[in-house]
């Protein structure tokens, strides 16, 4: 759609006067610096003005087919730009660059069918490839050649590797696998791009030499022919059917009849079948094979970040606009936004948006360091990043979730339009929060780190930083409440740590009644999910706010005020939401809490005149954003009559079915 431009809507204009601080200082806190700024602009300027981003009808009012073929087109131009002018202005074959995903958003409402691709298949070339694999099949990725996916989830398996079906069985006799679907249930299913666009695909499959099962391993597949894009004799393959969102991603299911695929490719970085088929195993760690889901947790981390911040803007801007109800007799409506219970749906939005951007950044780091530390035959940091990974890509998507359904409800009746472009972004990060491992399954894998650092720490070992409260807390130290940053980040380990400690003291209690330690450790899963919860909230709050100070050292103090003001913000509302916890296993009282609800409802209004503004600085150009709520200018009911107007229904004013169905009934002829 081509953007009407309007004059700014004067309620926005007016907010937009108030504000204290330089919107474009914290523009580039964000970006990582004025020159990073400069450069994301660059590529956006370069992507809106190719003329790609344009829709003939607005992209829900297209039938499934139409929105997939769409997608497809935007993708292979998208893709084409990139490997020249965008490559051009970022000077490198750099796909992490975060403004090119920012920018893909102004293309896919939805979702690209390459999304996959970029997201799974290169990055598994990059982590499981032999440097010899690497050469064959990376330049022929990046290059768009061959276009892949990830086929690892079931019919009948996602969560659970181990029970995956499929099975590629090695022949020595002319040195190939032969992949195979022994049931119903071992259908690949879900895999992005699988149902109608790759044409090769990395698969999971169990692995059999010389009569031996070694697990699941990774293959490369060729599943169609490169130029008639048909399925390989022996290859099974479509789409799955309509889902929640996800709509333009042909997600797919994949099976097997005896597929033989050459012995080199078995992706072998860390296993190998030799030709004889001996097996060897990985020397290092036995779970490196599931790296590239641990690199797309800790993208999704970022991901739950950006889109709750598309989401806030759009709520913030219309709650600006919105005027509803009175507060007075005979006092003029006022907007929304001015309503307490407004700001308290919204502003945690803002404040949960920059804690989360920077505890991604934070994380992309950690697992750049752990795999350098991999690079140099050190896996030791390996354990912490995968806990880490795992409750933060939990948490955080959940979370974003649940506040950007709420900024929908803080939109009335037009969050409910698909042009609000709200249900779009929530459908998208909903599914953030079961796919990559669901939000259940982490906080478990996070639990049994938890578990392990209490009894390494019981045993006088030390543990790694992110647990040492659990080594302060068993050493005896008690938790005396504080209302200050510092104080209420100690407050929220020692809930941690409290409740670590009764896991482990339940699962003990239950083996010395007899149970076996599987039995102990189910029954108390419920506990331990919500031991690694808690634990997640205190590296969120504590990376937030020792990202905040570092980053703020220089800024102005307007900044730093605003910055820190969202903090606060964020720190008052977790220990509101917490009090139970707060109160069981730290030293606060009833008087705290009220003081901490008195402060909550201060900050609210102290925000309030820079709400405007604060979403501004996440700099959501309108075309990222697809709004008719959301759009700079704040021309909200234009917008809608705008979207009504254009929509294919009103093409003609008697529809066919009139005349068809409703005129015979309402003659008695039906
Ligand atoms: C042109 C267009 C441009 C468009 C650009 C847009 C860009 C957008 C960017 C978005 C980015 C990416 C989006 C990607 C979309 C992805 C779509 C979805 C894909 C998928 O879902 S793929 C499938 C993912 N599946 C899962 O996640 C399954 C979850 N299950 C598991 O991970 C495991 O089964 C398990 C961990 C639950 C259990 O595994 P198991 O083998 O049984 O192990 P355990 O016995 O439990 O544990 C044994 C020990 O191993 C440790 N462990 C487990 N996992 C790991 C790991 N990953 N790393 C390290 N260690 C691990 C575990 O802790 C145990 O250790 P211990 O014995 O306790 O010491
Ligand atoms: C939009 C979307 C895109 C996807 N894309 C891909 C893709 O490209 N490639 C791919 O391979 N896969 C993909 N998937 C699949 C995805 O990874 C899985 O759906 C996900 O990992 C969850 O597994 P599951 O469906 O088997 O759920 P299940 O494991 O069946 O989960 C169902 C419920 O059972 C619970 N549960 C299961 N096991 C346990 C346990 N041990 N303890 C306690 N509770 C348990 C879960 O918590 C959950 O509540 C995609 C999924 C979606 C929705």
């Amino acid at each position: 759609m081509v953007l009407k431009k309007y004059n700014i809507n004067p309620d926005l204009a007016l907010e937009r006067q108030k504000c204290t601080f330089d919107i474009e200082e914290i523009i580039n806190i964000f970006d990582g610096g004025k020159e990073k700024t400069s450069q994301r602009r660059k590529i956006e300027d370069v992507v809106l003005k190719s003329g790609l981003c344009h829709d003939d009808v607005p992209e829900e009012c297209m039938s499934l087919k139409e929105r997939y073929e769409n997608a497809v087109r935007k993708s292979c131009f998208f893709s084409k730009l990139m490997k020249t002018e965008l490559q051009e202005i970022t000077g490198i074959e750099d796909f992490e660059t975060p403004a090119i995903r920012r920018i893909a958003d102004a293309l896919f409402k939805d979702i690209s069918p390459f999304l996959l691709h970029l997201g799974m298949f290169v990055p598994t070339i990059i982590g499981q490839c032999t440097s010899e694999q690497l050469m064959i099949w990376l330049p022929k990725a990046l290059d768009l050649q061959i276009i892949g996916g990830y086929a690892q989830t079931e019919l009948g398996h996602g969560t659970f590797i181990r029970g995956l079906e499929t099975t590629a069985t090695y022949d020595a006799d002319t040195e190939e696998f032969v992949l195979h679907t022994p049931t119903l249930t071992a259908h690949k299913w879900w895999a992005g791009g699988l149902g109608k666009t790759i044409n090769h695909c990395i698969v999971v499959a169990q692995l059999y030499t010389k009569g031996v099962c070694y697990g699941t391993h990774l293959f490369m597949v060729q599943i169609r022919d490169l130029d008639t894009h048909m399925p390989l004799p022996g290859i099974k393959v479509g789409e799955i059917g309509p889902r929640m969102g996800f709509s333009s991603a042909d997600n797919g299911f994949l099976g097997f009849n005896n597929f033989r695929i050459p012995r080199n490719n078995m992706l072998m970085k860390h296993a190998q079948v030799q030709k004889d088929g001996t097996y060897v195993k990985p020397a290092r760690h036995g779970k490196l094979t599931y790296q590239t889901m641990v690199f797309v947790r800790v993208t999704l981390v970022n991901e739950a970040a950006f889109n709750l911040s598309k989401a806030v803007t759009i709520a913030v801007r219309y709650s600006a606009v919105r005027r509803q109800s009175e507060m007075r007799p005979n006092e003029p409506e006022p907007q929304i936004l001015d309503y307490p219970t407004q700001q308290h749906k919204l502003f945690i939005g803002i404040a949960t948006a920059h804690a989360f951007q920077l505890t991604a950044n934070w994380l992309w780091n950690t697992f750049k360091s752990v795999l350098s530390d991999m690079k140099k035959g050190d896996v030791g940091t390996l354990p912490e990043l995968h806990a880490l990974s795992s409750c933060l890509k939990a948490v955080c998507t959940s979370d974003a979730a649940l506040l950007i359904e709420q900024c929908r409800y803080a939109c009335g009746g037009h969050g409910y339009m698909l042009s609000s472009n709200l249900p779009y972004i929530y459908s998208f990060v909903a599914a953030t929060r079961t796919y990559e491992g669901d939000y259940t399954i982490l906080l478990l894998q996070t639990a049994r780190f938890l578990v392990k650092a209490w009894e390494q720490a019981e045993a006088g070992k030390t543990v790694t930083p992110t647990v040492s409260y659990i080594s302060r807390s068993l050493k005896g130290e008690k938790n005396s409440w504080r209302s200050t940053d510092e104080g209420i980040i100690k407050s929220f380990q020692a809930v941690a740590a409290g409740k670590i400690a009764l896991c482990v003291k339940s699962i003990r209690d239950r083996m010395k009644s007899g149970l076996d330690y599987e039995d102990a450790w189910l029954l108390t899963t419920v506990q331990l999910v919500d031991a690694a919860e808690a634990h997640c909230r205190s590296v969120i709050l504590e990376t937030y706010c020792n990202e905040v100070r570092r980053l703020t050292k220089s800024s102005s103090d307007n900044v730093k005020i605003v910055m820190h003001q969202l903090v606060t913000l964020y720190l008052s509302y977790w220990t509101l939401q917490r009090t139970g916890d707060l109160l069981r296993y730290s030293s606060i009282s009833e008087k705290d809490i009220d003081f901490m609800q008195r402060q909550y409802e201060e900050l609210l209004q102290h925000i309030r005149p820079n709400a405007v503004a604060l979403v501004d600085a996440f700099d959501l150009r309108d075309e990222i954003l697809h709004s008719s709520l959301g759009a700079y200018d704040g021309r909200v009911y234009e917008r809608l009559m705008e979207q009504a107007e254009n929509n294919p229904m009103n093409a003609e004013p008697v529809n066919q079915s009139f005349h068809k169905y409703i005129k015979p009934l309402l003659q008695g002829k039906l």
